[in-house]
């Protein structure tokens, strides 16, 4: 069975030789039916311009793709009845009612509610006591899953999802991959970007994105595994200077802020206990350094250093 999504190459760029910005710079990869694969990567890395390359909403200046098994230039037609598409910004109608934007979008695809109310049912089910509110007076949890259901609502066979969770308080964004995973569970192919790294690890697969480029593509826990050497987490109380001196440390590789530590990359081979001393000669107080697990925004950072 050929792949939901392939990418041969893509290239974008936009404005003149003055001013040429490369969004894609030849992307390719693939996406097998069924799976929940993940575009992890920042603003601008191309997350956007890919996914409307992909639901044939922008043509790409070189390269192939196919979604669905059909070609996303010549067989734009046929695409746009396989898949759904919400875009960073939600495509409500503001000045329509909840069931109204439901009703135009099963309209345009010349389907009715009621034939893929199955699909959006649990989904729908928590917005349907606001049916008759306006789509621009919902909160954004609301709006998410108003777009989502309207996505939805011609059962497409690929899902992308731009951005859904950007500004998205954390109870909706935990809810919203729950439904995601459902929906998963019926058959539904979905390709979701998101600048989130610990969402990397809800997806089945992901691929890492940033300028234009894919630096990795792998499992959750196989991006992890490629990250070998060792990481520890330090704090002090001068973080500013503690950052300074690790940076002035022979044996480590990087050294980067990370939540309310630092994170110290160290050479193979480098005794944590000897970085340390280190920062103890260097009259640190309060210091604590731990050994810690990479997690997938480690591993980004850590290819962004080594495709630069
Ligand atoms: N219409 C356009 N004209 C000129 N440059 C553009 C246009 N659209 C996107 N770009 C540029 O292309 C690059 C990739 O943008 P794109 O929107 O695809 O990335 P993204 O990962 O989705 O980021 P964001 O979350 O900011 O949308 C960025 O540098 C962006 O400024």
């Amino acid at each position: 069975m050929k792949a939901a999504v392939t990418a041969d190459n893509l290239v974008k760029t936009y404005g003149s030789k003055k001013e040429l910005t490369e969004a894609l710079k030849g992307v390719s990869f693939e996406v097998e039916r069924g799976e929940l694969f993940g575009m992890i990567g920042p603003d601008g890395a191309g997350k956007t311009s890919l996914f409307r390359i992909l639901t044939t909403l922008l043509l790409p200046d070189k390269g192939q793709a196919q979604v669905d098994g059909y070609d996303v230039v010549d067989d734009f037609k046929e695409i746009r009845q396989r898949v759904g598409y919400m875009p960073g910004r939600f495509s409500l109608y503001q000045d329509l009612t909840v069931e109204e934007n439901l009703q135009f979008f099963a309209t345009i695809f010349n389907t009715t509610i009621e034939e893929n109310y199955d699909l959006i049912k649990d989904i729908y089910e928590q917005i349907e006591p606001f049916r008759d509110r306006k789509a621009g007076k919902l909160s954004g949890g609301m709006k998410q899953k108003l777009a989502l259901s309207c996505a939805l609502i011609h059962r497409p066979s690929v899902l992308f999802l731009d951005e859904p969770t950007t500004g998205v308080d954390a109870v909706s964004r935990k809810e919203f991959w729950d439904m995601l995973r459902n929906l998963k569970e019926q058959g539904i192919t979905i390709l979701v970007s998101t600048p989130y790294m610990d969402e990397a690890s809800l997806c089945d697969r992901v691929a890492l994105i940033q300028n234009g480029e894919i630096m990795s593509i792998d499992t959750p826990e196989g991006i992890i595994s490629d990250f070998e050497n060792p990481l520890v987490a330090v704090k002090a109380d001068d973080m500013f200077r503690l950052l300074k001196d690790l940076g002035e440390y022979p044996d480590l590789l990087d050294s980067y802020a990370f939540g309310e530590f630092h994170h110290a990359v160290l050479k193979p081979e480098t005794k944590e206990q000897d970085l340390k001393k280190y920062l103890q000669q260097q009259g640190h107080v309060s210091l604590v350094l731990e050994r810690v697990k990479p997690n997938v925004e480690d591993c980004f950072i850590a290819l962004m250093k080594t495709t630069a």
